[in-house]
This record gives structure tokens, C-alpha cells and sequence, in this order.
């Protein structure tokens, strides 16, 4: 028990305000606390990673400074202001520094230029100012030095620690020429400053080298009268104008709001499904088919019925469905899903296609193909309804959700994580549906997303969902947005979606469970990310902890395990088609991962998995153990 180490880093939270889920136990070994992790006599603190924990204000002097053996502190994504502590200077051992991504301000830190074994210092994306000092030539081992998005004035200085890889200073307030060391960097690291010249920049101007900082002169505050006259006319003109445009815009918002709101609320409340009114007024009196067999279907609109595969021990009818008050779940990239309640109380869900290019006597050969899909990690399609105007599908009800939200529903306000054993099983299960789907149907699924990952409410075991519809739509339509993070970079060419589309697809989702990231998922509220090209270029610049779901890190023993996952997913994500395993060897893969603790959760099954086509769904998989936090710590 490091107890030194444990009292600096107490004292540290005890004055920085901090999301409670951090929940330091004092009664248990510091080096069990999220984000903390010791060498291997647990004597002292190695690695302090805590990366979007809303950390907010200074960190205090005589805190984290007597940390004293530290190798890797990550405090990036918090709102840290002020400047860094001059104690940070005692951390001697410290090679890596991420505080990037914060509030910081004043000087660069000296005390960072005393840290002469540092490897990678970032300071990216804060409020520092000033000159970058020359000192920083001190740190002749960094690899990485990232300052950009700040407010560093002056002069580079020539720095060229020999194994510098990465570099950028970008968007800061420097001038004058960069030094022939740097050269060798892209533009792009040098972009937006004052006025950088020399390679790989425009030359300077050898007459009048290196100008001073460029001093942007305000425009007159007190101009001629002449001058003041024009301006005020045009001024006016502008102004009005602005304003005009301003209020409409003002106008359009506020209509924008009003129709969303009513829009939500029409479909919160229950309604009747919204099929077209042929559908309800002329098939409903014929739809009457129970349980009944593909074979023999009714030709012609007016005898058009809901058609039910075997095995979904559903009794109803399309008149009570019809009848069935209806919630819409979301509308996807090819039609809106309703939950529905019938009048008996069971719950289905409802998918009402839209678009549909195909006929009829394709559209069922293509049911039929689908319907008889059968396995415990695929939701079984149950019914399909076909008429002019209507294109019905219909699921069972998955009520504890999908993955989409349990792994980013409501983050950070009272939420419950996802641990880490259940987002293994889920990445099983995911793999064991596709990988049927594949072997045993024969069939591409073309739109593996974590929305489309339903979790089954006994044991979190998953389904995949959704799946095979492809083939029904014409493929000039460009990719909904949604989708767009998942798709393999040959489908957004060729519109056509494969095997190895389907693992690049799963590759992206594995990443998605690993980093806690939504792939381009601007709805959230967040710039979409390319998932892959992060993890890629993180994982490159060897700092592969960092690329993992804050909400992991409490638990222990699992990062090899963690890393393990991580580059299966990065061999799924491959550009070229052909260097990404198949689904098989994927599955094969997950399963055959070195667990640290339960071996046994992972390994049964590796051939049960491809199960026979049409079989039951009474196979159960063994649950995996679930790990335990640290001791002390409620999730
Ligand atoms: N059988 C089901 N049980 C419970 N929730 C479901 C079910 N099917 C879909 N959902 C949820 O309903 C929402 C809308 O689903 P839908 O499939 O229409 O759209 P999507 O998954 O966003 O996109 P796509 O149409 O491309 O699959 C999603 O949040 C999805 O997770």
C-alpha cells in the first residue's frame, strides 16, 4: 500500500471538484482506485490516468507533485485551469503527459522542462500564452510534442530532440521562421499562426527576415468625416439588413422548435399504427392467418395477409394488430419502428419499411429466406405483410434495449456503466449472430450498428437485429447518416454491401465498446469521429491506454484483455477487404481470448457458434463471470 502516494492523492481530490463517480475508497489500497495504477510490489503509484472526469480548477501545489515515481499521468478532457503546479518538476520519472484538452493558462510550465526522461508531452487545446522557452530543448528523449491550439507566441525555438516523430503547433500566435530541424513536419502542424515562414511554410523574405509580430492594427477608431459619412450610410444599410435576415432566422427557429415539439409529443403518446388506409379498410377483414406457413401465399392486393413463420408462438391477427395502440421506437435508415400493444397485451415491434424497390414474389422470396433464420443471437423475423402501399415486418419486443443505449444513454448524469464483462459478452454475442448469419444463412447483414445490437433482459446476452434488408431497397439512395460511421470505405463507393463489409461493420462496433465512442454520430450532440482512423492513430503513437472508455478503467486485471479485443478490432477495420478475416475466424477470435481470470465463459463453444440453419433457440451460452470492481467501489 503505497500510503505517501495514497495521502498525495487524497489530498489532491479532496481540493479539486470531480464527478462522484471517481468514489476513492480510502479503506482499500490506493492502488485499486479508478484510474490509478502501481508497480507490481504495489509499493507506489505508476500511472495516474484521469481523463474526462470533469476535474475542474487548479490543481493544487503538493499534491500530485509528490507522486514522486510516477511514469504516465493523464488528466486530458477535464476543465484544469490555472497553471501547473512548480512541484510538477520533482516527478522526475515521468514520460508521458497528457493535459491536453483543458483550461490551463499562463507560461509553459518550467516545472515540465525539468522532466527530462519525458517521452510525449501534450498541452494541446488550453489557454496557455507566452513564449515556447528554449528550454523545452532540454527533453531530448520526447517523441511527441503537441502545443497546438493554444495561445504560444515568438519564436520557435530549435529544438530537435533526434526521435521527435510527432509535432504540431498549430493554431497558436508564433511568427518569425521555423527552424531547419522542424522542416521535415507537414504544413498543417505549422498552420494558423501569425506569421510562420520557411519550410515547410512559404520562404521568408530574406530582406526582412523574420518580421515581428504582426501588428494587426486595429482600423481607426475616430475616421475622417468624409470616411464617416459613406460609412454610416452603408453601415446603415448593413445593419438593417443583419437585422432583417436576424429575425427571420429568429422566426425560423422558433417555428423549427414549435413543429419538433409537437411532433415529439404526437409520437410519445400511444397512437394506432399509422398503416395507409387501403391497407386497414381492405385487407384487414382477410388477414386472418395464424401461424401460418410461407407456403401458399395469397396473390393480389385485397387478399393480402400478415404471414407468420413457424416458432414465434404468435396469435394474432393484421386486424388486431391494427387495432394495437402503437409508439414509434425511432425511425431508421430504411422506415420507422413502432412498439406495439395488442388488445391481449403482447408487445411486437412493428417495422414499416419504407422505399421498398422489389415485388412482390421477391419481396417473399426474400422473407422466406430471412424468416427461417433461426438462432439465439439473431432476433428472429416473426411476420411480414406485403401490399402496395404497406410493407410491414415483425419482431419480437427486446424491452431492455439496445446497446446504442445502455453505452450512451445519459453519460455522466446518473447512469449505469456498462461493464466491462458485460461488453465482452455483448461482443460475443454480436459475433456469434453475425457469424450465423453468414455460415449458416448465407446471409449479408449490411447494417451492423449498435443500435442494432438488442440486449436480452435475463443475462445481457445480445441479438443482432435488422438484419439482410438490403437487398429490398434500390442502392442509389445515398448512406443515412446513422450508418455512415460503420460503413467499410469500399461500400460508400459501390453502395453494395458484403462478408467483409459485415466484419469491418463489427470491427467499428468492437472499437465502439471498447472506446465508449459513437462512430459519426453527430446526433449526440458530438463531431462525428471516424472511429477507426482515432483508434489507429492513437493506438500508433503507443499510447493505447489512452484510447480506452473512461468508464473501464475501475477495473483491474481486464486491460490485456481490453487490448486483446482492441486489435481484433483493428484487424476487422482494415481498408482493403481482403486483409479482414472472415466472420468465423473473427468469432473464433473473441473466443479464444486469453481471459485472466474466467477462462472458461469464452471457450465453450467455438463450433456450437455456427450453428445448423434452422435450429432452436434453445441453445444457452455459458454467462461469463462477471468481474468484480475494486473492492469498495459501488458502481
Ligand atoms: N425489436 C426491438 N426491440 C426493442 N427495441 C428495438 C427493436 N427494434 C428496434 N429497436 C430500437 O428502436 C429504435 C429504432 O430502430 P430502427 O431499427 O427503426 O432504427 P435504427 O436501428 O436506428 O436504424 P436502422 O433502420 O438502420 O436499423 C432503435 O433505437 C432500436 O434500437
Amino acid at each position: 500500500e503505497p500510503t505517501q502516494d495514497k495521502q498525495a492523492l487524497l489530498a489532491f481530490l479532496s481540493q479539486v471538484p470531480h464527478e462522484n463517480r471517481l468514489r476513492w475508497n480510502q479503506s482499500v489500497s490506493a492502488c485499486s482506485w479508478v484510474g490509478v495504477r502501481c508497480d507490481a510490489s504495489n509499493s507506489s503509484v505508476h500511472y495516474l490516468r484521469l481523463p474526462g472526469v470533469a476535474l475542474v480548477g487548479q490543481i493544487p501545489a503538493n499534491t500530485l507533485g509528490r507522486l514522486s515515481q510516477l511514469r504516465v499521468l493523464s488528466l486530458r478532457s477535464n476543465r484544469l485551469s490555472g497553471s501547473i503546479p512548480p512541484d510538477f518538476s520533482q516527478l522526475k520519472l515521468l514520460r508521458s503527459v497528457y493535459l491536453q484538452h483543458n483550461e490551463f493558462s499562463g507560461a509553459f510550465p518550467p516545472s515540465l522542462t525539468e522532466l527530462t526522461r519525458l517521452t510525449r508531452l501534450d498541452l494541446s487545446s488550453n489557454n496557455f500564452t507566452g513564449p515556447i522557452p528554449f528550454s523545452v530543448g532540454n527533453l531530448t528523449l520526447l517523441t511527441g510534442l503537441f502545443l497546438q491550439n493554444n495561445g504560444f507566441s515568438g519564436k520557435i525555438p530549435s529544438i530537435s530532440p533526434p526521435g521527435l516523430v510527432s509535432f504540431n503547433v498549430s493554431n497558436n500566435r508564433l511568427n518569425g521562421s521555423i527552424p531547419s530541424a522542424l522542416a521535415r513536419f507537414p504544413a498543417s502542424a505549422f498552420a494558423n499562426n501569425i506569421n510562420l515562414c520557411g519550410a515547410p511554410l512559404a520562404p521568408c523574405n530574406p530582406f526582412f527576415p523574420s518580421p515581428a509580430p504582426a501588428p494587426t492594427l486595429p482600423p481607426p477608431l475616430v475616421p475622417t468625416q468624409s470616411k464617416r459619412r459613406k460609412l454610416s450610410t452603408a453601415a446603415i444599410i448593413a445593419i438593417s439588413v443583419a437585422g432583417g435576415v436576424l429575425i427571420l432566422l429568429l422566426l425560423l427557429v422558433i417555428i423549427f422548435l414549435l413543429i419538433r415539439k409537437r411532433r415529439k409529443s404526437e409520437s410519445a403518446k400511444p397512437q394506432k399504427l399509422p398503416v395507409s388506409a387501403a391497407t386497414a379498410v381492405g385487407d384487414a377483414g382477410t388477414s386472418s392467418s395464424k401461424d401460418d406457413v410461407t407456403g401458399g401465399l395469397a396473390e393480389g392486393a385485397e387478399r393480402n395477409k400478415l404471414v407468420f413463420f413457424r416458432g414465434g408462438g404468435y396469435s394474432f391477427d393484421l386486424e388486431d394488430l391494427l387495432r394495437a395502440s402503437a409508439e414509434v421506437l425511432g425511425k431508421g435508415s430504411v422506415g420507422t419502428s413502432y412498439k406495439a400493444v395488442l388488445e391481449e397485451g403482447t408487445t411486437v415491434v412493428v417495422k414499416r419499411l419504407k422505399d421498398v424497390a422489389v415485388a412482390k414474389r421477391e419481396f417473399e422470396q426474400h422473407m422466406e429466406v430471412l424468416g427461417n433464420i433461426k438462432d439465439q443471437n439473431v432476433l428472429p423475423l416473426r411476420a411480414y405483410y406485403y401490399s402496395k402501399d404497406e410493407k410491414l415486418l415483425v419482431y419480437d419486443y427486446m424491452p431492455a434495449g439496445s446497446l446504442s443505449a445502455l453505452l450512451h444513454g445519459s453519460r455522466g448524469s446518473g447512469r449505469t456503466p456498462l461493464e466491462w464483462d458485460n461488453r465482452l459478452r455483448i461482443a460475443l454475442s454480436a459475433a456469434r449472430g453475425l457469424a450465423h448469419l453468414h455460415v449458416s444463412g448465407n446471409v449479408v447483414h449490411g447494417n451492423i450498428k449498435s443500435s442494432n445490437i438488442l440486449v436480452k433482459q435475463e443475462n445481457l446476452d445480445a441479438c443482432v437485429s435488422d438484419f439482410g434488408l438490403n437487398p429490398l431497397f434500390a442502392n442509389s439512395s445515398p448512406p443515412h447518416h446513422r450508418i455512415m460511421g460503420y460503413r467499410a470505405p469500399e461500400v460508400l463507393e459501390t453502395r453494395k454491401v458484403t462478408f467483409k463489409s459485415d466484419v469491418y461493420s463489427l470491427g467499428v462496433l468492437l472499437l465502439e465498446l471498447l472506446t465508449g465512442k459513437a462512430p459519426n454520430q453527430a446526433s449526440l450532440g458530438e463531431e462525428g469521429i471516424d472511429l477507426p482512423r482515432w483508434v489507429q492513430s492513437v493506438v500508433r503513437e503507443e499510447w493505447t491506454a489512452e484510447v480506452f472508455d473512461v468508464e473501464l478503467m475501475r477495473y483491474h486485471n481486464v486491460e490485456e484483455e481490453m487490448v486483446q479485443l482492441l486489435q481484433i478490432g483493428m484487424a476487422c477495420v482494415a481498408t482493403v477487404p481482403d486483409q479482414r478475416p472472415e466472420m468465423q475466424q473473427v468469432l473464433r477470435m473473441i473466443e479464444e481470448m486469453n481471459r485472466g481470470e474466467t477462462d472458461e465463459g469464452l471457450h465453450h463453444s467455438s463450433d456450437d457458434a455456427i450453428r445448423g440453419g434452422g435450429g432452436s433457440d434453445n441453445s444457452q451460452a455459458t454467462p461469463v463471470e462477471s468481474r468484480t470492481s475494486p473492492p469498495g467501489f459501488t458502481p
